[in-house]
C-alpha cells in the first residue's frame, strides 16, 4: 500500500477540512487508490482507498435550503438530510457555487472483537469551489469522476483530456464508459419471502452509487426465470443477477441450457447471486472462494462482487435420471441431507433456521438406505488435511490440485445506507474510525464520512504554476476559513446528483410468461454426456460401494448452505465432484458431531464421514421412500448419475486458440444426423486414452466449431493434434470428412 504514494498520480488535489484550519489534505488519484495524507501541525498521516474497494462516484451541486432542512429545525440538521433534485431546478442555491464530488467506497475494517473483518462502507466529498463559476467548479469534479471512473474500469486514463478544457471530450468519454444494464431476476417466495424489501433497500442504493444500471423483473411462478432466459434475447443485458436462493440460481442456468445458442449464453452470460433465500450455497461459497468477509453483511458482499464484475469460473455437472437430464452447479444428494432439506420446506418462513430445526428431528427419527454407489476416482489427488486445522485431529481430506480450467461465469461476489451520507460528519474533526454500532474499529482509519473542499489557496498555487488554463480562481463565498462555511455544519443546504438523470431501474410488471406445465416439451441442449446410458453398466475401472448409507452428497462447491461447508477443499472451478459418504453403523453422538462440524469442516473428522474425489458417480437407490436432490431440488427418486463437464471450461479467458484447418461446416439444413468422431493422430504419443465422441443433430445445431472446441477444453490437453471425423446422412455433408484439429 505504500507503493500507491509513490505511483504518479493520475490527479492530485489539496482540500481543507472545515473547522480545523491547521488540517490539509493532499489528495492524490493513482492507479493504486486514493491517497489521503493529513498534515496537521508538522504530522504526516496517509490513508488510501484502494481503488478496488471504491464502486463509484457522483457529482452533484448543492441546491437551496428547504423548509425541513433549515437551521430552525433540529432533526433535519441532526439528519443532514440531503434531496436529489433535477440539476435546472429552480431550488438550486444561487449562493454556492460550488460543485461536490462524493465518492463511494466500501473498505475492510479489522475489529478487535473477534479480530473479525467487515467491509464498512465510506464517503468521501470533495468540494470544488475554486473557480467563481459553478461550470468551472464542476468541470474539476467531472475530471475527478471521470479518472476515477476510468480507474474502476480498468480503463486508460485521459490525461490528455483531464488537463484540457475539452468538455465534450469529457462527454465523449463518459459515454464509452457507459455498460450494459444487468438483468436481476427476482424471487419474492426465496427464503422468508423479503427479498424485494433487502433489494429495495440494500441493493439498490449501492447500484445507485456505482451507477449501474438494471432492468428488474419478479418472477411470478416457479420457472418463471428459467423461462424468461430461455425465451428472452438475454445479451442486450451484461449478466444475469439473481436475487434469491439456489433454487432461482438452477432456473437460471438451466433456462440458459436450454436455448439453442446455449454455447454463446454460457460463454457470455455471468451469472450473479444476491443472496436472499435459505441456503445460499452459492453466495457463500463463492465470497469463501475469494476470502471476502460475507457472514456480516451477505448482501452487501454479494452486492459488492456483481458491481466490480469479479467474474469467475464454476464448475457445472450434468445430471441424469431416468426421465430428464439436467445442469447442477451445487450438489446432489441422498438420504439424511436431503431429507433435511426437502422435509424442512413448511419450515421455510424462519429461514436458515429450518436446516438446524429439522436436523434434530431427523436426527432423532434417524434413517438409512440401502443402495449403490458407482464413482470415477479423481486421478491424482493427494491426500492432505482438512483446511480447518484443529489440535487433535486425527482424519483427513483428499485434495485435488486446481484445475484452473474455467467453466460457467459468474459474479463471484449493509446495512441500509442513503446514496447520499445521511449520518456524514461534515465537521469531521476527529478521523478516529466509530462504526455505526459504535464499536472502536482497530485500524486508524479515515472517518467513514471525509468532506473536503479546495481553498484559495491552492488555487493561486495552480495559477501561478501556469497550471489549469489560467482561469482566475477566487476565493468562493464559503472558503474553509469564512465563517460563512458554518453552512455546511448546520445542513442549510441539499444536493443533488448531476447524473440523476440516469434511470437506474425499471421495475417489470406484467411479463407474459405463463407457467411451465408438467409435461413441457421444451429440449434441453447442453455438451453431451460421456457416461453410457442409465440402463447400461457403468465401466470396469469405476470403484463402488454397497450397502446402507445414512447419506451421500455430492458437492461441487465448498457450500451447499451458507452454513454448510460440506467440501472445504473444493474450488470453484477444480473440476471435482466431492463426494461425501457417511455409511450406516454411525452412532447417533457421531452423527451430531458431523452435523455440528458441518458449519466449519471438521465433520470430515467423525469416523464414517468419508470424502472421494470424483469426476462421476451413479447412484441406484434401493430403499423407497426417500428424496435425491439436486441443487437443492427433489427429483425423481431413483437410479441417478452425473458428471462434470469440463468441456463447459471454455470461456473468454481461455488463452489457447483452436483452429480447423481444412474444414469448416455449418449446421445441416434439416435436422438430420451428424456424428463427429475425434480420434487420436496415432504420430502423437498420449497420456490418456481419448474414446471417440458422437454429436447428434440434436447436440450440433448451430455449428461444428464450439463442439470441436468443446472436445479439446474437455480432455483439457495443450499442443495436441486431433483428427476429427464427421458423418452425416446430410447430402451438404461428405461422409467421414476428415477436420485436422490443431490446439495451439
Ligand atoms: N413467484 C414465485 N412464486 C412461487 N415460487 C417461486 C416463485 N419464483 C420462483 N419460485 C420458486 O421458488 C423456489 C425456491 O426459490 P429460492 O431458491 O429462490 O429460495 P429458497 O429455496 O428459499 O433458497 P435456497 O434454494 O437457497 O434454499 C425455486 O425453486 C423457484 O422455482
Amino acid at each position: 500500500m505504500e507503493d500507491a504514494v509513490h505511483v504518479t498520480p493520475v490527479l492530485e488535489e489539496t482540500f481543507y477540512i472545515l473547522s480545523k484550519k491547521n488540517t490539509v489534505y493532499r489528495v492524490k488519484l493513482s492507479e493504486k487508490g486514493l491517497s489521503l495524507q493529513k498534515e496537521t501541525n508538522g504530522n504526516t498521516k496517509i490513508e488510501i482507498i484502494k481503488i478496488s474497494d471504491i464502486v463509484g462516484c457522483r457529482c452533484m451541486r448543492s441546491t437551496r435550503s428547504s423548509a425541513r432542512s433549515c437551521v430552525c429545525h433540529p432533526s433535519a440538521i441532526r439528519r443532514n438530510n440531503l434531496r436529489i433534485v433535477d440539476e435546472n431546478s429552480s431550488e438550486q442555491d444561487e449562493r454556492d457555487n460550488s460543485a461536490y464530488l462524493y465518492i463511494y467506497a466500501y473498505v475492510l475494517k479489522k475489529y478487535r472483537v473477534k479480530s473479525g473483518q467487515k467491509r464498512e462502507r465510506m464517503t468521501i466529498m470533495l468540494r470544488f469551489r475554486s473557480f467563481d463559476k459553478y461550470d468551472d467548479n464542476m468541470r474539476e469534479a467531472q475530471k475527478w469522476r471521470l479518472a476515477v471512473k476510468c480507474l474502476l474500469k480498468k480503463k486508460p486514463v485521459p490525461r490528455v483530456v483531464l488537463n484540457s478544457e475539452d468538455s465534450q471530450a469529457m462527454a465523449q468519454l463518459f459515454s464509452q464508459l457507459e455498460q450494459k444494464r444487468l438483468l436481476v431476476l427476482l424471487n419474492p417466495k426465496s427464503g422468508p419471502g423479503k427479498a424485494r424489501e433487502l433489494f429495495q433497500q440494500r441493493v439498490v442504493p449501492v447500484l445507485a452509487e456505482a451507477e449501474v444500471g438494471f432492468d428488474l423483473y419478479v418472477t411470478k411462478h416457479a420457472n418463471y426465470a428459467r423461462d424468461f432466459v430461455r425465451t428472452k434475447d438475454i445479451y442486450q443485458w451484461r449478466g444475469v443477477v439473481v436475487v434469491g436462493g439456489d433454487g432461482i440460481v438452477f432456473e437460471v442456468i438451466n433456462g440458459l441450457f436450454e436455448r439453442e445458442d446455449w454455447q454463446k449464453a454460457v460463454k457470455e452470460m455471468p451469472i450473479g447471486v444476491i443472496p436472499c433465500g435459505s441456503g445460499n450455497g452459492l453466495a457463500k461459497a463463492i465470497s469463501y472462494a475469494v476470502q471476502e468477509p460475507y457472514d456480516k453483511n451477505p448482501i452487501l458482499i454479494s452486492t459488492l462482487s456483481v458491481i466490480k464484475c469479479r467474474h469467475a469460473a464454476m464448475d457445472l455437472v450434468r445430471v441424469e435420471t431416468k426421465s430428464q437430464f439436467l445442469f447442477s452447479f451445487l450438489c446432489v444428494g441422498w438420504g439424511l441431507l436431503s431429507d433435511i432439506d426437502i422435509e424442512s420446506e413448511r419450515l421455510r418462513a424462519i429461514g436458515g433456521q429450518r436446516f438446524t430445526v429439522w436436523s434434530v428431528a431427523r436426527l432423532i427419527g434417524l434413517r438409512t438406505y440401502r443402495g449403490k454407489l458407482w464413482y470415477l476416482p479423481v486421478e491424482g489427488c493427494k491426500v492432505q488435511s482438512p483446511q480447518t486445522h484443529t489440535s487433535g485431529l486425527t482424519r483427513s481430506v483428499s485434495h485435488c490440485a486446481e484445475s484452473g480450467n474455467q467453466p460457467l461465469d459468474i459474479f463471484p461476489a449493509s446495512s441500509y445506507t442513503p446514496v447520499h451520507p445521511s449520518r456524514s460528519y461534515h465537521d469531521s474533526t476527529d478521523l478516529r474510525y466509530h462504526t455505526p454500532q459504535g464499536r472502536d474499529c482497530v485500524e486508524d482509519a479515515v472517518a467513514d464520512a471525509l468532506s473536503l473542499e479546495t481553498s484559495m489557496g491552492h488555487a493561486l498555487e495552480d495559477f501561478r504554476d501556469g497550471g489549469e488554463s489560467g482561469r482566475p480562481r477566487l476565493d468562493s463565498y464559503y472558503s474553509a476559513a469564512s465563517r460563512h462555511s458554518a453552512y455546511f455544519s448546520t445542513a442549510g443546504s441539499e444536493y443533488r446528483s448531476v447524473a440523476d438523470n440516469t434511470s437506474y431501474m425499471a421495475v417489470q410488471g406484467g411479463e407474459d410468461i405463463q407457467p411451465r406445465r408438467s409435461n413441457s416439451s421444451v429440449r434441453m441442449y447442453g455438451p453431451p454426456s460421456q457416461l453410457p446410458a442409465l440402463t447400461q453398466p457403468v465401466p470396469d475401472h469405476w470403484s463402488s460401494i454397497e450397502g446402507d448409507f445414512v447419506l451421500v452428497h455430492a458437492s461441487y462447491q465448498s457450500h451447499i448452505a451458507s452454513d454448510c461447508l460440506v467440501a472445504p477443499n473444493s474450488k470453484l472451478a477444480d473440476g471435482v465432484i466431492w463426494l461425501l459418504v457417511v455409511r450406516a453403523g454411525i452412532s447417533r453422538g457421531q452423527l451430531l458431531q458431523f452435523l455440528l462440524g458441518l458449519s466449519s469442516g471438521t465433520h470430515l473428522l467423525i469416523p464414517h464421514a468419508e470424502m472421494i474425489p470424483v469426476t462421476a458417480f451413479r447412484l441406484i437407490p434401493e430403499t423407497s421412500g426417500g428424496y435425491i436432490t439436486v441443487d437443492g431440488e427433489a427429483v425423481d427418486y431413483g437410479p441417478i448419475q452425473a458428471e462434470m463437464m469440463p468441456s463447459l471450461h471454455m470461456t473468454h479467458s481461455c488463452s489457447h486458440t483452436v483452429h480447423l484447418h481444412t474444414f469448416a461446416f455449418h449446421q445441416p439444413a434439416n435436422q438430420s444426423q451428424v456424428a463427429l468422431v475425434v480420434e487420436q493422430v496415432p504420430s502423437i504419443k498420449y497420456d490418456k486414452k481419448i474414446s471417440s465422441q458422437i454429436i447428434t443433430d440434436r447436440d450440433m445445431h448451430d455449428n461444428t466449431v464450439p463442439e470441436v472446441e468443446q472436445l479439446y477444453h474437455r480432455f483439457n490437453k495443450r499442443s495436441i493434434k486431433y483428427k476429427v471425423h464427421i458423418t452425416s446422412t446430410n447430402k451438404n455433408i461428405h461422409n467421414n470428412t476428415v477436420l485436422k484439429l490443431t490446439v495451439d
